[in-house]
């Protein structure tokens, strides 16, 4: 990436700076993710969410059982029905993690300087002295010196709920820890980062599979979220798996990349996934502080220009106890835009925060201020570059399509899809403005019976940046002609006008198939 180039629209003139942030009429472009649990798991609060800005919610099967996830989806369910807004669930896997369980539920003090003794023995109840962990081969893994992280969800620092550990010996099949800073765990349940080893333990394990099967398969999950992917072969195997299960062959499979070995093979990880979550929780802690900026800058550079949406985690911390983020986590927002983020997912803020809809609209804001100063330009002849020539015809019309509504500024463009791709590979091109992402019902067939794609497609586009679906009308299946395709295209243009998006005398940029061509067509409204 050239450095002399800002990832800022210049120049911004200092009195803008001033003008206040009215609520505009246009959604924003940036998704946000959020983890449901318990402070979000009621009809009420979830559709706050929804109003919000929240298309994406995370059920992260780390803690809760499927019956407590189910409620909630209901619950979503029924949310979504209320508020009228599309969401799309994600499943989030277990994965190699270390778990510990802390079955009397009474919290546990620990001191800076004193010792405490992880063991796999998991009969005995946790206490300050010895922690039950999930997994018998830490010993094998672990030498004097190495460092681990215990806590529920969060691991800051900042907070007191969670601890830095040293491990000081190991002694058969428990290691001897020394604890660095003073925390008290409270809850039920902690997860353990052994920072750069390797759990010797499969990305998708048999609890995960049996869950997946199960809740997954009920729920028809739109993502999976692929904890701890550490190679390519993982998603290769997550694939494999879902393919076997129905209506989940269609689910996307998005990588969460959280440790040094992720990192290592994120290219061809990539290459596999559907998506990538930065998950810079864990990550964060694997890598020294001060590199984590240059894994962002780098893997989002890398997921935008092969197109593929990207999901950076962990930003405002501090919001699961404030109303207002620290300045840092502030512009840490912005700067996540800017570097190229499709989706923000929250995690413990949603999830047993005191403030998940503030915190929604809060994240929302920031990231609609980053967006109105992003260099499009510059970014736009970044990825033009990198595709290279000769383009593909549909990477051409894309950002031909992309250019033209800009040039005209078109306020919205409707672009046709079936699979999801023509729309996916426009926003690939970021445009300034709403991309109406108009899915054409495929009818498909198991061998056992016929049925209508297009749900998964549209939902599966609420996590890349700009996207925003309509399901057409499944009369008008996508073997369509042109008098079906004018009435498809005038519902959307009626759906634009109705949320606000569109005005009189518009100008709008359509991308569609006219027979076998895909054209790239301005249409300006009259009224
Ligand atoms: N059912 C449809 N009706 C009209 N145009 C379509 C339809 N599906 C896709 N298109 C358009 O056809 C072109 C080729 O898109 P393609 O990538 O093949 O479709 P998809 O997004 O379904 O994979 C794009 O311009 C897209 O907007
Ligand atoms: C989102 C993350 O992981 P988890 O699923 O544990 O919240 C993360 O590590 O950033
Ligand atoms: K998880
Ligand atoms: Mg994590």
């Amino acid at each position: 990436m050239p450095s002399n180039h800002l990832l800022l629209e210049e120049p911004i003139r200092m009195a803008s700076i001033l003008e206040p942030s009215k609520d505009s009429v246009l959604p924003t472009m940036t998704k946000i993710v959020g983890t449901l649990g318990p402070k979000s798991r009621s009809v009420e609060v979830i559709s706050a969410c929804l109003r919000a800005g929240m298309s994406v919610a995370r059920f992260d099967f780390s803690w809760g059982s499927p019956d407590y996830h189910q409620e909630t989806l209901d619950n979503l369910k029924a949310a979504v029905k209320n508020t009228n807004k599309l969401c799309a669930v994600m499943l989030d896997t277990v994965g190699p993690e270390i778990l510990v369980v802390n079955r009397n539920e009474k919290s546990i003090s620990l001191k800076e300087d004193e010792l405490v003794v992880l063991t796999p023995n998991q009969e005995i109840e946790a206490s300050s002295e010895l922690l039950p962990i999930s997994y018998d081969g830490l010993s094998k893994v672990v030498k004097k010196g190495d460092t681990l992280f215990l806590g529920q969800y969060l691991f800051t620092g900042s907070e007191t709920t969670s601890v830095w550990l040293e491990v000081s010996e190991v002694k058969g099949d428990d290691v001897l820890c020394l604890v660095k800073n003073s925390a008290k765990l409270v809850g039920t349940m902690y997860t353990l980062h052994a920072a750069e080893i390797r759990i010797d333990l499969p990305t998708l394990t048999d609890k995960d599979k049996e869950i997946i099967a199960t809740w997954g398969v009920k729920n028809k999950i739109d993502f999976l979220s692929l904890s701890h992917a550490r190679q390519a072969e993982d998603v290769r195997q997550a694939r494999q798996f879902l393919s076997k299960l129905g209506n989940l062959s269609q689910t996307q499979i998005f990588a969460k990349i959280e440790s040094v070995e992720g990192l290592t093979h994120f290219d061809e990880i990539l290459q596999e996934a559907d998506g990538i979550i930065l998950a810079r929780g864990n990550l964060g802690l694997d890598l020294p502080p001060e590199k984590v900026f240059l894994f962002q800058k780098t893997a989002l550079h890398r997921c935008n220009m092969a197109g593929k949406p990207a999901v950076l985690t962990r930003v405002v911390d501090s919001m699961t106890s404030n109303l207002r983020p620290t300045r840092a986590e502030a512009t840490d927002v912005a700067n996540a835009v800017l570097d190229g983020s499709d989706a923000i997912l929250l995690g413990a803020e949603t999830l047993r925060g005191f403030y998940p809809v503030e915190t929604i609209s809060t994240v929302r804001r920031i990231c609609a201020e980053a967006e109105k100063v992003f260099n499009q330009d510059f970014y736009f002849k970044k990825a033009v570059k990198h595709t290279g020539e000769p383009m593909s015809h549909l990477e051409s019309i894309a950002s031909s399509a992309v250019r033209a509504a800009i040039k005209v500024k078109a306020s919205v463009i409707i672009c046709f899809t079936s699979t999801g791709r023509a729309a996916r590979l426009i926003a690939k091109y970021r445009p300034t403005m709403p991309v109406i992402s108009v899915v054409i019902p495929r009818l498909q067939t198991n061998q056992l019976k016929w049925s209508l794609s297009g749900a998964f497609e549209a939902r599966q586009s609420l996590i890349s940046r700009g996207l925003f679906p309509v399901l057409a009308d499944p009369q008008h299946l996508a073997d369509s002609n042109n008098a079906t395709n004018e009435s498809v295209l005038k519902a959307a243009l009626d759906h634009g006008k109705l949320a606000g998006i569109i005005k009189a005398h518009d100008r709008v940029v359509v991308c569609q198939k006219v027979g076998d061509a895909s054209v790239v067509k301005i249409i300006e409204l009259e009224d």
